[in-house]
């Protein structure tokens, strides 16, 4: 009898989902102007579905210009495609209808209407609205839908952000610029666990600062480095290695790099 060569087919990394190789979102030399400046440079990078990718990199490295280029906010040129479709000459109007959902850095919430009608105001239409599922992982902002919005604390406006952009049930790519930011250590610690329950059903990228928050969640990481992106690979690899993380964010193991 002769044996058989051996045909399995190579297995994902461990604790990659089976559907870790397919991207839903891939930049590929994308270059970001703001006014005359030339912010990114080439940049290119994948989202796989299903995960947390982390969006890293030290003050200034082009984390926020990168998310406003996938939305259109900067002007941009490159390739930017979403789930098979280039969307690098799209208005911000169009990427957000097909199912991209943003929070920006300073938390999109309008300070003097309330928590339903923030919410309310998030409905798009054609969508269905997650209203239970929204509750449930931010059972406060069911308690407080009657107050205003600007009367709450940063921690809950953070939430009302998160759950403005989690309520519409077409949203497949969730784009979230440093959640934890000025907030309270046991805020950071509620939003950081909304956010992973919250990335268990849409895939979401994640621009944080506070490495504490973002390493147990996040399964791939790109680095960026004066608008370039300077490593691309697995979480787990990158924060185990000390003297990389080190070297491309100046920060000593588990450390915030402010
Ligand atoms: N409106 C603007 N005009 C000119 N340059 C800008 C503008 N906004 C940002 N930049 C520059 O673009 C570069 C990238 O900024 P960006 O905000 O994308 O970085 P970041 O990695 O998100 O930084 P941070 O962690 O500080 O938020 C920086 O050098 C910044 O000074």
């Amino acid at each position: 009898m002769t044996t058989r060569p051996d045909h399995r087919v190579p297995t994902a990394p461990e604790n990659d989902p089976p559907d870790a190789a397919t991207p839903i979102l891939r930049l590929d030399g994308v270059d970001a102007f703001i006014g005359e400046s030339h912010i990114l440079h080439g940049v290119g990078f994948t989202v796989p579905a299903g995960q947390i990718t982390a969006l890293l990199g030290r003050n200034g490295a082009g984390k926020t210009t990168t998310l406003r280029s996938i939305l259109g906010l900067v002007e941009r040129r490159g390739s930017i495609d979403l789930d098979g479709q280039d969307v690098s000459g799209s208005t911000t109007h169009d990427v957000v209808r097909r199912g991209v959902g943003y929070v920006p850095e300073n938390r999109d919430v309008f300070a003097g209407l309330t928590v339903a009608e923030n919410l309310r105001l998030a409905e798009r239409p054609g969508a269905g609205h997650r209203y239970d599922l929204v509750h449930e992982l931010f059972p406060r902002l069911k308690e407080r839908r009657g107050q205003r919005a600007g009367s709450m604390s940063g921690g809950e406006q953070q939430m009302l952000a998160l759950a403005r952009a989690l309520l519409n049930d077409d949203n497949r790519l969730l784009l979230i610029d440093e959640p934890s930011q000025g907030l309270a250590p046991n805020l950071v610690r509620e939003v950081a666990v909304a956010l992973e329950q919250m990335a268990q059903l849409v895939t979401t990228v994640v621009v944080e600062q506070n490495l504490a928050v973002i390493r147990h969640m996040a399964r791939r990481v790109v680095v960026l480095d004066q608008g370039r992106v300077v490593h691309e690979g697995s979480a787990p690899e990158f924060f185990e290695d000390e003297a990389l993380t080190q070297e491309l964010l100046g920060v000593h193991h588990g450390g915030a790099h402010r």
